[in-house]
């Protein structure tokens, strides 16, 4: 018979810890020519740490502390080629060195600097490069890999070439049917890459990002747009054709609506030329676009890559 005189205690569930947001700035000099990779590292450990919660002891515990500093001595030591290599080198590291660690998960964001060029010069002076940031996030648990990288914060907008009508209409619609309306978003993109082990050779991480990037502005400023759906889509398959390397693509595309200003008041004539860019409520449109067959995997909700 069971002995319930006692409460079974409760059980540790889902954990992980680490050192998150590690700013890391690497300069390599080639001689006057200095190289800037500027990253917001992420550390994430999982393994057998059922007894820090449990009794308290430390003695399967890497300190946060020593993982940041691991981040600093790597970009000293490895140097910063790509975000993705960089973070595969930290995954192997901590989940090879330290016997408890099973599971390491890196996170990183990396924030674009372009040259200042003066005078026949630009070889160590930087401007922050737009809004827009790169992202990856690698994960390893000693046999396989995933990584999924992208982009945050990529502000477009077609100026013409989109419509939208022939919509459902019920009581409650007042949309006009627009034949000639503004595109405008703000591009939050995951991929997928279909490197899962050390025996496939790994994509050149810096060109899959710089032709990845350029296939989606691509495809948004040469579709003809019906809706944002049908240029998410047209994004995500481009990518995926294009791309050998990539299986999954995750979009989420908030519609930044920018209405037509009623300039009648005024004794005016507004031939689609003044507009109020409203910034909420905003349309949200989000799809994942896959090669066939493939399984989908990016989360669906991108907050919480
Ligand atoms: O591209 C669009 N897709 C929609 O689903 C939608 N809904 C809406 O009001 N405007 C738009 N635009």
């Amino acid at each position: 018979m069971a002995d319930n005189s006692r409460p079974a205690r409760p059980v540790l569930g889902q954990n992980q810890y680490g050192k998150a947001e590690n700013r890391v700035v690497r300069i390599t000099r080639d001689g006057a020519t200095h190289h800037i990779k500027d990253l917001n590292v992420s550390v994430s450990l999982s393994g057998d740490m059922e007894d820090v919660h449990y009794s308290g002891s430390n003695a399967s515990v890497l300190p946060t502390d020593t993982t940041k500093n691991t981040v600093y001595a790597f970009a000293k030591e490895h140097g910063i080629e790509s975000a993705e290599q960089f973070g595969i080198h930290l995954a192997r590291h901590f989940v090879t060195s330290q016997e408890p660690i099973h599971r390491a998960r890196i996170r990183i964001e990396e924030y674009g600097w372009e040259r200042i060029e003066h005078g026949g010069k630009g070889a160590h002076s930087f401007a922050r490069t737009g809004q827009e940031t790169r992202l990856t996030q690698i994960t390893y648990d000693g046999s396989s890999w995933e990584v999924v990288s992208g982009l945050k914060d990529l502000v477009v907008l077609n100026s013409t070439d989109s419509e939208f009508w022939g919509y459902v209409k019920d009581k409650y619609t007042t949309l006009p049917e627009a034949y000639d309306r503004i595109l405008a978003t703000e591009v939050s993109a995951r991929w997928r890459f279909n490197w899962t082990d050390d025996e496939q050779q790994a994509p050149d991480w810096e060109e899959s990002y710089a032709q990845t990037r350029q296939h989606l502005l691509r495809a948004f400023a040469e579709t003809y747009s019906l809706s944002l759906q049908q240029t998410l889509y047209a994004m995500g398959s481009r990518i995926v054709e294009q791309r050998a390397e990539i299986d999954e693509v995750r979009f989420s595309l908030p519609n930044k609506h920018h209405f037509l200003v009623d300039l009648g008041p005024f004794g005016l004539k507004n031939d689609n030329e003044v507009y109020f860019a409203a910034d909420r409520p905003y349309g949200l449109i989000e799809a994942t676009v896959l090669r066939d067959g493939c399984e989908a995997r990016i989360p669906a909700d991108l907050t919480n890559l």
